[in-house]
């Protein structure tokens, strides 16, 4: 018997038809084992109640929430009766998410009156994508005869900070967990994305957090393996719809997992790694809609003998932020009161470089966190040190990522000459000391196209000609 805990993304969860498929998917592994399942919100959900949550603070109109509602209740009721056969069943979820969806209403009618949208109110909002599709998953297995229930990331014990929007799981919830899941019977069913502060508010994990919810439930629990259930085939050499040659990679590291995802990679949450590596839990990215194929395991033990490249990814939505001035040569401690200055504003530094004549310090950071950084750096840096405080919005970051080029010379030569024959100018270069990734900055244009050129220059799509 092996204990799995499943998670299903958006896609795999779009509406009534795929439910049923999960259901059917996972019925299929649950003979002889224990599943606990994970379920994102309904394909765009999350981005339809925030765009809403946006538009009622800026204009207030309670009519555009009265429509809102209506679709999003619609979704959910067509996907009820497409999931579901049982009426009694169906009512039931039915009245659930009538329910959940007057809670919503209500919300959105307050944010409309009160003109604002605190980071907390926006982690409640989103919250309803999965406190809505988790209900009719659940639904689907009872209508198979499978005894199920479902739960809210912070009812099974998934306790945050309060670091609304990107909150950060506490240690306490590990033991919480098992102690709340491990007993239950059937197939439960849990929300991923969502959890809760230590006051019973609702938090979430940041953008595609469902992976995370499942990484740390599969430590919690001690899984035998944890699956993430995707639309694409595995973890992919490239993006498919940036380079649709792209190769299912069958096994991959924890490390090279974790720098892909880091440097954009949407097909893992950058952290959901993290849980699995305390307990050495094997991660398997697999395709809802090709469940025989084995899709991509990820473990702890790397494997070198696929070439010194496994992937290229790219970054968008970044900005290159520049320190200069004469008077940092020399000056010891410049950077750290740069790097703290955007550590004391909660900025996430996705790369760095320094010019071996130390008048400038480059940095890439997320584009939302840009005009926090810049202002953080010009209030706690000296004037006459630091001249110049630049940025550049108009770029993206391409990373390779692979464990066999640590020790492997060439690597950086090939891919500079490749991008140097393609035309694509290079602004900014890092490589950690780990060698596992080489990052660059390139115009926004350039993106896909280098990243393309480098599928290609190291054929990663498999192709020995
Ligand atoms: N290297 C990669 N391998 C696989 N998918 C990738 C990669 N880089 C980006 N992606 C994107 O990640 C997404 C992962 O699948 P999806 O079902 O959307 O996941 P989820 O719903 O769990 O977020 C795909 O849309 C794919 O285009
Ligand atoms: N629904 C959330 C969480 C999530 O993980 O979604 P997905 O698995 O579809 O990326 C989001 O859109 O961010």
């Amino acid at each position: 018997m092996a204990r799995l805990v499943m998670k299903f993304g958006g896609v795999s969860v779009a509406d009534g038809r795929r439910l049923r498929n999960v259901g059917e998917l996972v019925r299929g592994f649950s003979s002889g084992n224990e599943i606990v399942v994970v379920t994102s919100a309904l394909q765009g959900v999350t981005d339809d109640l925030l765009e809403c949550a946006r538009s009622s603070a800026k204009y207030g109109r309670v009519s555009d929430v009265d429509d809102f509602i209506m679709r999003l209740a619609e979704k959910h009721e067509q996907a009820i009766t497409d999931a579901i056969s049982d009426e009694a069943i169906r009512d039931e979820i039915r009245s659930d998410i009538r329910k959940k969806i007057d809670t919503l209403e209500k919300a959105y009618v307050g944010i409309c009156y009160l003109g604002e949208l605190t980071p907390r109110s926006i982690d409640y909002i989103s919250s309803f994508g999965e406190q809505l599709s988790a209900p009719i998953l659940s639904g689907v297995f009872r209508d198979m005869g499978i005894e199920s229930r479902y739960y809210t990331g912070g009812e099974v014990g998934i306790i945050t900070n309060s670091d609304y929007g990107n909150a950060k799981p506490l240690e306490k919830s590990y033991s919480l967990i098992a102690k709340k899941l491990l007993p239950i019977k059937g197939i439960p069913v849990v929300t991923g994305f969502i959890a809760m502060d230590e006051n019973g508010i609702i938090t979430t994990l940041g953008r595609g957090g469902s992976d995370f919810s499942a990484s740390i439930i599969g430590a919690a629990i001690d899984a035998d393996e944890i699956w993430f259930w995707k639309e694409t085939s595995g973890v992919l050499t490239a993006d498919p719809k940036i380079d649709p040659s792209a190769k299912t990679i069958p096994t991959i590291s924890y490390i090279e997992a974790m720098e892909l995802s880091f440097f954009g990679a949407k097909v893992l949450h950058p952290r959901a790694i993290e849980p699995a590596i305390r307990k050495g839990i094997p991660v398997r990215v697999k395709c809802t809609f090709d469940p025989e194929s084995p899709g991509t395991q990820i473990v702890q033990e790397e494997e070198l003998k696929d070439g010194v490249i496994k992937a290229v990814s790219l970054s968008t939505n970044v900005a290159l932020l520049n320190v200069s001035g004469a008077e940092m040569i020399g000056t010891p401690g410049v950077a750290a009161r740069v790097f703290s200055a955007l550590a004391n504003a909660g900025v996430n530094i996705i790369m760095i470089s320094q010019g071996s004549s130390e008048a400038n310090i480059s940095m890439v950071v997320e584009e939302k966190d840009l005009d926090k950084a810049e202002e953080a750096l010009r209030r706690d840096l000296p004037r006459e040190i630091v001249r110049g405080i630049s940025h550049n919005k108009d770029v993206c970051v391409v990373a390779v990522v692979g464990s066999g080029m640590a020790g492997t010379p060439g690597v950086a030569g090939r891919l500079f000459s490749a991008m140097g024959r393609a035309g694509i100018n290079v602004r900014m270069i890092s490589q950690g000391s780990s060698e596992h990734n080489i990052s660059f900055v390139v115009a926004a244009k350039d993106g896909k196209r280098a990243v393309q050129k480098i599928h290609r220059e190291f054929r990663l799509n498999g192709d020995r000609a």
